[in-house]
């Protein structure tokens, strides 16, 4: 019989992965510190090669310190984590999750050769990032394509990956609900200075990323199609999804803003920060704001400092109401939509999926299985591209047939 797919791929032609019996989840993260001395080698390895200047760093280091060296990330991710395995359990799958870092230990590198020794072949890759780009889904991909090629697991080990998620339930319901509980609160603060009528803004925020990345974001054939960029559109998608479900956000202003802006000055970044444009909010007689993390899965030090500490001192300041909704976590929500996305993934003993479909409630969704040609493509300082996996164009990771 002729083969109806590319077999190193598995890949049916739309985007699709053909289901199959992965034997072990990778839940691949950003990594962070876990004491004082890890501070400054963390942030070295964030930033390799990429000239971020050392006076960012003695900033960003600030930021550690004043949390005793520690990233509340590690601790989050071990959360989801068995939040996940029990999740797992509780459906009758066995299937371990083996948890690896790109930027500080557990490192991916490391926890490919423990999954490897423990006899593991076919790897399901779960990135934390939920957006298109290159820091929330190619880098992840670049991250086990390196890491087969640097422990010599290329051919041994073949590892897809999990679509990104931004477009599902798993990922906007948690913030649906926590927005409700924010505008609450914020509600309650006006009424508290004698405000009830006080205008409430709802900010949304994620990532700025430098403008060429956001230009690069997703695949070449859908990039150019009249968007301003696919990672704002996707960002906007999700913000006006959240906004349709909250009745009390009705009639309420609201936008989407960026933080944590890194890289030389004159390198152009997506804007506007948030800190200027709580300033222009206050300006213009907002009373109240409710911020929205949309950007992020959980609430890790980019969500501590920029935003819990950063805009809320700049709310204090101008005199506006404050509240921030909570990141997904371990929302139940969250934890059994990303279970149904393996399940779409994942052949049951028939050798079909586990679950049929595509699961999307967000415009510009479903999102690939497998990212197309081109897909967030950024080039390495020499010039040329990283090894990925997960991609049509993908050379490594795939079986050897
Ligand atoms: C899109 C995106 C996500 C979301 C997707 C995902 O979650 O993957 C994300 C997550 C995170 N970013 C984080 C931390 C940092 N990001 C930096 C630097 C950068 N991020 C970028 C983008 C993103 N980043 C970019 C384009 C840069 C500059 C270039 C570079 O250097 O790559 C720097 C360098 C220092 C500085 O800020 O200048 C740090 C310390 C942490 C850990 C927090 C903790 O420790 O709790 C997390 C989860
Ligand atoms: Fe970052």
């Amino acid at each position: 019989m002729s083969q109806a797919f590319d077999p190193r791929q598995g890949y049916d032609g739309q985007g699709r992965m053909i289901p199959k019996a992965y034997d072990a989840i990778l839940l691949a993260s950003f990594g962070g510190p876990e004491g004082q001395d890890d501070v400054i080698p963390f942030l070295r390895k964030v930033t390799e090669g990429r000239g971020i200047p050392d006076e960012r760093l003695e900033e960003v280091a600030v930021h550690y310190r004043k949390n005793g060296g520690v990233s509340p990330i590690n601790a989050q991710n071990r959360a989801l984590k068995a939040a996940l395995e029990a999740e797992l359990a509780d459906r009758g799958i066995d299937l371990p999750i083996y948890w690896g870092n790109r930027n500080w230990h557990p490192f991916v590198n490391d926890t490919l050769k423990e999954l490897a020794a423990d006899g593991h072949r076919k790897v399901l890759l779960m990135g934390t990032g939920a957006y298109s780009g290159y820091s929330a889904c190619r880098q992840y991909r670049e991250d086990a394509g390196m890491g087969l090629l640097e422990t010599g697991l290329d051919g041994v080990v073949e590892i897809d990956k999990l679509r990104q998620f931004f477009d599902t339930p798993a990922f906007v319901t948690p913030f649906v609900h926590s927005l409700r509980t924010s505008l609450a609160n914020v509600r309650a603060q006006l009424a508290e200075a004698g405000k009830e009528d006080g205008q409430i803004k709802i900010v949304f925020v994620t990532h700025s990323i430098p403008m060429a990345d956001a230009q690069a974001a997703g695949p070449e054939g859908i990039r150019a199609d009249g968007y301003e960029n696919l990672y704002t559109t996707q960002h906007q998608a999700v913000a006006d999804y959240i906004l349709s479900q909250v009745e009390e956000a009705q009639g309420l202003e609201h936008s989407l803003v960026y933080q944590s802006r890194s890289g030389a000055p004159h390198v152009p970044w997506l804007e506007p920060d948030i800190n200027d444009a709580l300033e222009e909010d206050a300006a213009a007689g907002i009373a109240g704001v409710v911020v929205v993390p949309i950007g992020f899965i959980s609430d890790h030090m980019e969500v501590m400092w920029d935003l819990d500490t950063e805009a809320r001192d700049s709310c204090a300041e101008l005199g506006l109401a404050f509240d921030r909704v909570a990141t997904p976590g371990t929302h139940q929500a969250f934890i059994t939509g990303l279970v149904d996305l393996v399940e779409e993934r994942l052949a049951g003993p028939d050798g079909k999926s586990l679950r049929e479909g595509r699961t999307s409630v967000v415009a510009g969704g479903p999102w690939f299985d497998v990212c197309r040609p081109g897909c967030c493509e950024k080039r390495a300082l020499d010039g040329t591209l990283r090894p990925t996996i997960g991609a049509v164009d993908s050379e490594v990771g795939v079986p050897q047939s």
